[in-house]
Parts: C-alpha cells; sequence; structure tokens
C-alpha cells in the first residue's frame, strides 16, 4: 500500500490542464484566470475630487479666505477653463479636478452666499484629490494563475477588459455503483438505501472550478458497469463510487482494467479511503472512491480537490493545512493516516467520537479533519494540530 503522499503525486502524475476558454466579465466569477489581466488605462484617467466641494489653489487656502465661484465640475463633465487667484469651482466626487486647482475643500466647511464662499476657521488637512492613475497604470496586472474573486472581476472591469481567459471547466463523471442505491426521492426496497455520495461530491466538485456530471446508477453487473462507464467516456475525469473493496460484488477494478484502464494504484494507508484506486482510461483520469459515504467525501477533499486545482492550470499542492488546540485527549494512530472528523471553534478542535466511515450525520457536523500521521504517538488536551478545513 502507498502513502497519500505517494497516492497524491501519482495523481498529478496523471491529470493534466485542460486548457483554456474565453469568457464574458459576468461569467468569470470563480473561474481560474489562466492569462493575466493587462490595464492600457489609467485609473483615474485624471486628478479626480474625493468629496463633494469646492476645488481652489491649495496655498490660497487660508482660514476665512473668500473665493468667487467661477463654474461646477461634476462626474461625467469637467470645467473647461483655468482656475486663476481667488478663484474656484464647485465640484463633486469623482470629478475631474479644473486646471489651476489641486485641493478640494469639503462643503460642510464653506459658507455660499451667491457666487462668494468664504471657508471655514478651522479646515480638514486635505487635498482629497485622487491623483491620476493612483488605481493602476497601464501595464498593471492581475497575475495568473488565481481563482478569480469578486474584487478581481471588479479591478479587470475598471481596466477595461471585457472577457477573461480562463481554465476550461474540468468536466467530472459521477458515477455510483450499487445493487442497493436508489436516488432521493425514489422509494427504496427493504434492501435498499439511497444514492448519497454523488451529492455530497457534485457539490465539492464544482465549488472547486469542476463541472460534475451524475451519470445513471450502475448495478453491481459487469454490463450495467460498462454501459455507465461508456457513457463517462467524454468526461476529462470518471469518478466511481463503490464497488472498490475486496468482496464479491466489488467489481469496479475489474471491469475498467478490462476497459482498458491503466491502473496506477490500488490502496492508500488512509482512514477512511483505504481501497482507492486511479489510473488512466483511454482519454480520461480514472478515480475509484470508496463507497462509504465519509471515505468518498473524505477521498474527495483529500485527493479530488487537489486533482481538480492542477486540471485548472492552480498547480500541484495538497489541500492546505491549519493549525488549531486539541481540546481532549487523542489516542495513538495505528499504520494508516487518519483523517478524524473534528470541529473547530474559535481555534480549539474538537474530535468527534464516533469515526464511523459510514456516518453522515457527523460529517455534517464537522469543519475540520484532523490528520493523524501513520503510527503517531497518543496526544494530549492543549496541544497544537493540524487539520483540514472542509
Ligand atoms: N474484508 C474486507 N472488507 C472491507 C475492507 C477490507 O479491507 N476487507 N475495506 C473496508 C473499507 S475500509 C471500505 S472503505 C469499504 C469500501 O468498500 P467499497 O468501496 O467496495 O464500497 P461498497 O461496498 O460498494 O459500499 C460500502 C458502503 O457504502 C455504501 N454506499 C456505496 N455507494 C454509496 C452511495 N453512492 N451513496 C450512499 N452510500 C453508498 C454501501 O451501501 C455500503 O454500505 O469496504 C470495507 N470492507
Ligand atoms: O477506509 Mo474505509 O474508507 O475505512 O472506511
Amino acid at each position: 500500500m502507498i502513502t497519500v503522499n505517494e497516492a497524491l503525486d501519482a495523481i498529478f502524475d496523471l491529470v493534466t490542464p485542460c486548457g483554456t476558454e474565453e469568457v464574458p466579465l459576468a461569467e468569470a466569477a470563480g473561474r481560474a484566470l489562466a492569462v493575466p489581466v493587462t490595464a492600457t488605462r489609467l485609473q483615474p484617467p485624471f486628478a479626480a475630487s474625493a468629496m463633494d466641494g469646492y476645488a481652489l489653489n491649495g496655498v490660497e487656502a487660508d482660514p476665512e479666505a473668500m473665493f468667487r465661484v467661477i463654474g461646477e465640475s461634476a462626474a461625467g463633465h469637467g470645467f473647461d477653463g483655468r482656475v486663476g487667484p481667488g478663484e474656484c469651482v464647485r465640484i463633486f466626487t469623482g470629478a475631474p479636478l479644473p486646471e489651476g486647482t489641486n485641493r478640494v475643500i469639503i462643503q460642510e466647511d464653506v459658507t455660499r452666499k451667491g457666487n462668494l464662499i468664504t471657508l471655514a476657521r478651522k479646515l480638514d488637512k486635505g487635498p482629497h484629490v485622487r491623483p491620476a492613475g493612483a488605481d493602476f497604470k497601464p501595464g498593471d496586472t492581475i497575475p495568473a494563475p488565481r481563482v478569480l474573486t469578486p474584487a478581481d472581476l471588479a479591478l479587470a472591469a475598471a481596466m477595461n477588459v471585457p472577457t477573461l481567459t480562463v481554465a476550461r471547466r474540468p468536466v467530472v463523471a459521477l458515477l455510483a455503483t450499487g445493487d442497493e442505491l436508489v436516488m432521493p426521492g425514489e422509494t427504496p426496497g427493504p434492501d435498499q438505501i439511497i444514492a448519497s455520495n454523488s451529492f455530497g461530491l457534485k457539490a465539492l466538485i464544482e465549488a472547486n472550478g469542476g463541472h460534475a456530471r451524475m451519470l445513471p446508477i450502475a448495478r453491481d453487473n459487469a454490463d450495467s458497469l460498462r454501459a455507465a462507464l461508456d457513457l463517462a467516456a467524454d468526461a476529462d475525469l470518471i469518478v466511481t463510487i463503490g464497488g472498490a473493496s475486496v468482496g464479491d460484488h466489488d467489481i469496479v477494478g475489474d471491469v475498467a482494467a478490462d476497459m482498458g484502464m491503466d491502473q496506477s494504484f490500488y490502496k492508500v494507508l488512509m482512514r477512511p479511503g483505504k481501497p482507492l484506486m486511479a489510473g488512466r482510461m483511454g482519454d480520461a483520469v480514472m478515480i475509484g472512491l470508496p463507497g462509504n459515504p465519509v471515505s468518498s467525501m473524505v477521498c474527495g477533499h483529500v485527493f479530488l480537490v487537489p486533482a481538480l486545482r492542477a486540471m485548472l492550470g492552480l498547480g500541484e499542492a495538497a489541500a492546505p493545512r491549519r493549525s488549531a488546540m486539541l481540546t481532549a485527549d487523542v489516542a495513538s494512530n495505528g499504520p494508516r493516516e487518519h483523517y478524524m472528523r473534528a470541529r473547530v471553534e474559535n481555534g480549539e478542535l474538537t474530535v468527534f467520537d464516533s469515526q464511523d466511515s459510514a456516518l453522515l450525520s457527523v460529517l455534517a457536523q464537522a469543519n475540520a479533519l484532523l490528520v493523524r500521521p501513520v503510527t503517531a504517538p497518543a496526544l494530549a488536551a492543549g496541544v497544537q494540530v493540524e487539520y483540514l478545513p472542509i
């Protein structure tokens, strides 16, 4: 059996970036930017007022000084002319500063009578002017690769870049297997349960930049599995769920091999998630997840999310970890890296008592997986530990 790190490296060896596409800004949220965005203009394109008030020459801004208002500069309609000594221009936020001015006196500090203003006795420092290019200049960039945030999109828009080159979303075919499974909303027979794993995995995949396609549930026979796998031929990544262990009905590995899957590894020193497999099938990468609901989701966080990021051109790295303080003692660990369901609150991590890999109710309460390395000794409450946020 290989380690979690070895398995992840083997998966990185299998995946390749999916290529790029152009998308309009309005559809680019959360996408992986593939090519840096470069500004071709200044922002602001002119020295602009940061306040509503009066623009004048700052050297004349003495307390109680008087000025004659000779015009107006509003956003979108600047003042066309020069401001001389003893003169000022009514100005609004975002408007260009007229020639001859370099300071804005906020209107709260001004008394106006007709076309004459008098400054207050006490003036703030100002100058309430945003210099041209203060935000960005031609040649400034939004670097790539990166996952586009709402702020990035606002910045790209301000740069007047209407479309972005982003990584194509990897298409992930999700294939649940098992005679016992029916879809949510159907009426299960007495020996059946509801297929749940695909729904958690679909959400995880789509939150991490993939496009998940649920295939019809495959039954525990070769014909049904073949028919379902045939439907996945155009996917970038085929993810099977269940049928991965050693039981008589666990046929995913054999059927995939018959269909040409070139297996990279089978079984990983981790808990839950031991019967994980991966390989290449035609143009697609195939990852076979264990069926136990928590196992499949843990493998999703540990392997699928980093694989998707690599396919999106975001680099090859394990899921980032954080640290927190243990609230109670934890026993020593065995030969498999253990991802224990836990809850982190205010920097303190509490491990759930029940770690059975069938318990979705526990997983749903968890927001962390405490990572217990292979054969790690027992830990006492109060120590700092590493966890994977989920
Ligand atoms: N003799 C051994 N038995 C088992 C071993 C072993 O090493 N020797 N490993 C155990 C471990 S660890 C795991 S994990 C499971 C994985 O088994 P499979 O991947 O073959 O999964 P199934 O047997 O198909 O299902 C396991 C369990 O999960 C339920 N399941 C499956 N798919 C779904 C789904 N889409 N939605 C909801 N629930 C699902 C299924 O009904 C079973 O209860 O093997 C152990 N056995
Ligand atoms: O590895 Mo299994 O995934 O322990 O439940």
